[in-house]
C-alpha cells in the first residue's frame, strides 16, 4: 500500500499503555469504531497482552506490536519467527544492523512489517552523547535509516521533526511510523522531539502513534476524534 492509499482514519495509532487486559479492553470499547490500529507495547505485553493481538486482528483491528527487540542476530531472527504467528501488522525492533538483519530473515515473506527504531522521541543530542553517541539526532536518524533501507527493513520509527529527511531519504518505499505526537496544549511528559498532529501528517509521516493524550483523557473518544479530524484537514 502506497501512503497516499492509507485511510485518515488508519493514520492514527492508539499506543495502548494500560496496565492490564482488562483496562485495555475498556479503553478500545470506549473508542470503538473510531479506531482501527492499536499498539501494544512493554506495559501491556508483560501484562499478558499478547493474546489480545489475535483478538483485535479477529475484529478486523490493525495491531502495533513495539518490543524494541534487540539482541544477537539469531536471537531476534528466531523470536521475530515466532511472533509472525501472533497476528500483529507492524514489529518494532532497535535499528541496529545484526539486529535489523535478523529480523528480515525472521520475518521473511510473512506478511509481519518490521519497523526500525531510530532514535527514541525522548532524546535529545545531549543524551545521546550521554549514552555514548558520536552523532547527532538528525545525522544518527539518518545514517540507521539508510542501513535499514539497505536491510530490507519496511518502515522507520523517528519523531516528526525527521520525517521530511527521511521521506527524501527513503522515498515512499518504507513506512515512516512517528511517536512524540502532542495535540496542542497537552503535557509533553518524556518526549523531547515532539509536533502536533497536523503537522507531522504535513511533514511527512504516514502514521501517528499517540498514547497518553489519549489513554489517559477524561474522554478516550473525544480526543482521538479531534486528532483523526486534524489527520485528515492535514492531508487536505
Ligand atoms: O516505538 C515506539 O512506538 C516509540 C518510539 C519512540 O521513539 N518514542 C515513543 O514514544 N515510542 C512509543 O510511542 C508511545 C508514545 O506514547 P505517548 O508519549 O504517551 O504518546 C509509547 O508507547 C512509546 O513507547
Amino acid at each position: 500500500m502506497t501512503p497516499a492509499e492509507i485511510a485518515p482514519k488508519d493514520r492514527l495509532i492508539v499506543a495502548l499503555d494500560l496496565p492490564s487486559v482488562d483496562a485495555a479492553e475498556a479503553t478500545i470499547n470506549r473508542l470503538g469504531d473510531s479506531v482501527t490500529f492499536y499498539k501494544i507495547g512493554y506495559r501491556l505485553a508483560y501484562a499478558g497482552g499478547l493474546p489480545l493481538v489475535g483478538k483485535l486482528a479477529d475484529k478486523g483491528k490493525k495491531v502495533f506490536l513495539d518490543l524494541k527487540l534487540h539482541d544477537i542476530g539469531n536471537t531476534v531472527m528466531q523470536g521475530v519467527e515466532s511472533i509472525t504467528r501472533l497476528g500483529a501488522t507492524f514489529l518494532t525492533v532497535h535499528a541496529y544492523p545484526q539486529t535489523m538483519k535478523g529480523a528480515v530473515e525472521g520475518r521473511g515473506n510473512s506478511s509481519l512489517k518490521i519497523l526500525a527504531v531510530t532514535v527514541l522521541t525522548s532524546y535529545n543530542e545531549d543524551d545521546l552523547h550521554a549514552a555514548g553517541y558520536r552523532l547527532g539526532v538528525s545525522e544518527l536518524v539518518e545514517a540507521r535509516a539508510q542501513q535499514a533501507q539497505v536491510l530490507g527493513i519496511d518502515g522507520l520509527v523517528s519523531s516528526p521533526e525527521e520525517a521530511g529527511a527521511l521521506r527524501k531519504i527513503v522515498g515512499h518505499q518504507m513506512h515512516l511510523v512517528t511517536p512524540g505526537i502532542r495535540p496542542a496544549g497537552s503535557a509533553t511528559g518524556d518526549q523531547k522531539r515532539i509536533m502536533t498532529p497536523g503537522r507531522a501528517i504535513a511533514a511527512g509521516a504516514d502514521y501517528l502513534v499517540v498514547g497518553r493524550p489519549i489513554v489517559e483523557a477524561a474522554d478516550p473518544k473525544a480526543v482521538a476524534d479531534a486528532i483523526q479530524a486534524e489527520i485528515a484537514q492535514a492531508l487536505g
